[in-house]
């Protein structure tokens, strides 16, 4: 377990009555105080509330054995607040200035921008004007996804948070990079000396990451038709997974050397042309499907406020190359998409097979090995191998040697959220991604996007319910790999 500094802090969380504080934050911040963080909430928004109807909205998000509760709500409250006008920051100042004192924060604060990517620069130029991030104590400003919509208006945002803060007080946020398993994808590769020694391209035949969700778009519809799978998910988080996978191995596990690291295999990825875009790439969106139960699922054209004419996409799939001496010529595969038949987010590290060999009857049926890092729902490992078969010393079969994490181990092991507020408590940015990794993570995308600009590439349709359009085999199989099934560990 991580342990947190326990510096007591004032978190200023604006968008508190938006989806992500009600399904996530509320909840992260009361492990945190069951472990003894002390702080004091000021939640944010336009719309009206008492200290006490804010409680309850709290209150509901809380799971039901959550036993400290009283304690717990009344360390929260409410101004209502609207980001686009100034005035309304003034009278915040005062408000934060007195709970500073009744706490004892020592002007310790978190600004958490939990808000539209639009308003993200406006909050923090009205923080800084209304003096409230400048107290004695430290600041920090955790800032969430999406950061801009393309390399352009990413380093304008950058520019604009520049001149409140500086780049080692903003915190932007990517969830993935709290999970567990993903934190351990760095042991698993540099405390173990067998996998140091095979993790290239002389052993590794092809990677594959699938981050597959059965859910359509819900209520963020408004934000998704905009942003599409591609700026929701690959920007973001299935980039981080790739260059925790890809990296060389950092001079020490400290923030900086890596993030360095991780920038390395970002400026090494190919970028996308409109030569190579349609072999590279795919998109999809779901049309009508059925669950496993045969329920109906809709279309994402059917779905609340998406027009009928959208062509968004709700799946991506492709093949990134990284230029330099331990990965040329290994692809790696990437897949994520909403409304898929499993939630899954797992990486499969595929082995090269042998080479030709006489000593087994079944030589044709040897699969490769496969290393497996299950990182949601399940957490664990599983390596796959190839043993004799019982009896029968010219046969093999496979077999896994597994490990997961039990239900009680991931009960009581912070969550990703709580986690990451407990790093930035701690003042520890190394789960948070550094602007150079968001600017370079941008030039893949906009190579991306600006490929299928010039060159028109129609969206795949895929049944809800299904793991994504045809051409998504198709991509792999024109290298002779295909797409490992989503694994589940019994
Ligand atoms: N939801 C999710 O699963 C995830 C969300 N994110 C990111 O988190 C952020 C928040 O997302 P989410 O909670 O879904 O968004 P919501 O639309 O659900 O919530 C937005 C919040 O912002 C407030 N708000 C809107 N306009 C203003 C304004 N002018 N001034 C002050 N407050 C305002 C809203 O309250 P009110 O209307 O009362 O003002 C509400 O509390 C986004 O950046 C999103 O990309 C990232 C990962 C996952
Ligand atoms: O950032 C986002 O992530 C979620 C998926 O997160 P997970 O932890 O449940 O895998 C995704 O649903 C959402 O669209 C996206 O904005």
């Amino acid at each position: 377990m991580i342990e947190t500094s326990k510096e007591p802090v004032l978190i200023f969380l604006f968008g508190a009555t938006g989806d992500l504080a009600r399904r996530k934050l509320y909840s992260a911040l009361y492990r945190l105080y069951t472990r003894d963080q002390e702080f004091a909430v000021i939640g944010l928004a336009r719309r009206a509330h008492t200290d006490e109807s804010f409680r309850d909205l709290i209150n509901d998000s809380l799971p039901s054995e959550a036993g400290q509760r009283k304690h717990f709500l009344a360390r929260f409250y409410y101004k209502r607040l609207d980001i686009t006008r100034p005035e309304s920051f003034a009278t915040l100042k005062k408000f934060s200035d007195e709970l500073d004192t009744r706490y004892q924060l020592h002007g310790n604060r978190i600004f958490y921008l939990s808000l539209a990517p639009c308003y993200f620069a406006e909050a923090a130029k009205n923080l800084k004007k209304a003096g409230i991030s400048a107290t004695p104590g430290w600041k920090r400003l955790i800032i969430e996804k999406p950061f801009g919509h393309n390399l352009e208006s990413s380093k304008e945002l950058n520019e604009s948070l520049l001149h409140a803060f500086k780049e080692d007080e903003i915190y932007r946020i990517d969830h993935y990079l709290g999970k567990e398993m993903v934190q351990n994808i760095e042991v698993l590769r540099f405390a173990n000396p067998i996998f140091e020694a095979i993790w290239n391209r002389r052993y590794i035949s092809n990677v594959q990451i699938t981050l597959s969700e059965t859910l359509g778009v819900g209520d963020r519809a408004n934000y998704y038709d905009q942003t599409g799978a591609l700026l929701d998910m690959v920007q973001n988080h299935i980039m981080q997974l790739l260059t925790l996978v890809a990296m060389e191995p950092p001079t020490r596990l400290e923030t900086n050397d890596v993030r360095y690291e991780k920038v390395k295999v970002l400026k090494a990825i190919r970028p996308m042309n409109i030569n190579n875009i349609v072999e590279q790439i795919v998109r999809g969106q779901y049309a009508r499907g059925i669950t496993p139960e045969r329920e109906k699922l809709p279309a994402y054209i059917d779905e609340n406020n998406i027009s009928s004419d959208s062509e968004t996409e709700t799946f991506v799939a492709a093949r990134f190359l990284i230029d330099n001496y331990r990965w040329q010529g290994v692809p790696f595969y990437i897949r994520t998409g909403k409304r898929m038949a499993k939630k899954s987010t797992q990486i499969v590290i595929q082995f090269k097979k042998l080479p030709k060999n006489p000593y087994f009857h079944n030589i044709n049926h040897v699969g490769p090995n496969l290393l497996v890092i299950y990182i949601s729902p399940d957490e664990g490992l599983s390596l796959k191998l190839n043993v004799k078969e019982n009896g029968n010393a010219g046969n093999t079969v496979p077999i896994s040697l597994k490990f997961r994490n039990s239900e009680l181990a991931m009960e009581n092991m912070q969550d990703a959220y709580e986690r990451l507020m407990a790093d930035c408590i701690n003042g520890d940015s190394t789960n948070f991604t550094r602007w150079d990794e968001v600017a370079y993570s941008w030039e893949i995308v906009d190579s991306i996007v600006d490929s299928w600009k010039k060159r028109r590439v129609p969206v795949d349709y895929y049944e809800a319910g299904s793991m994504g359009p045809n051409s998504a085999d198709e991509l792999l199989e024109k290298n002779g790999h295909h797409w490992w099934p989503i694994m589940q560990m019994e």
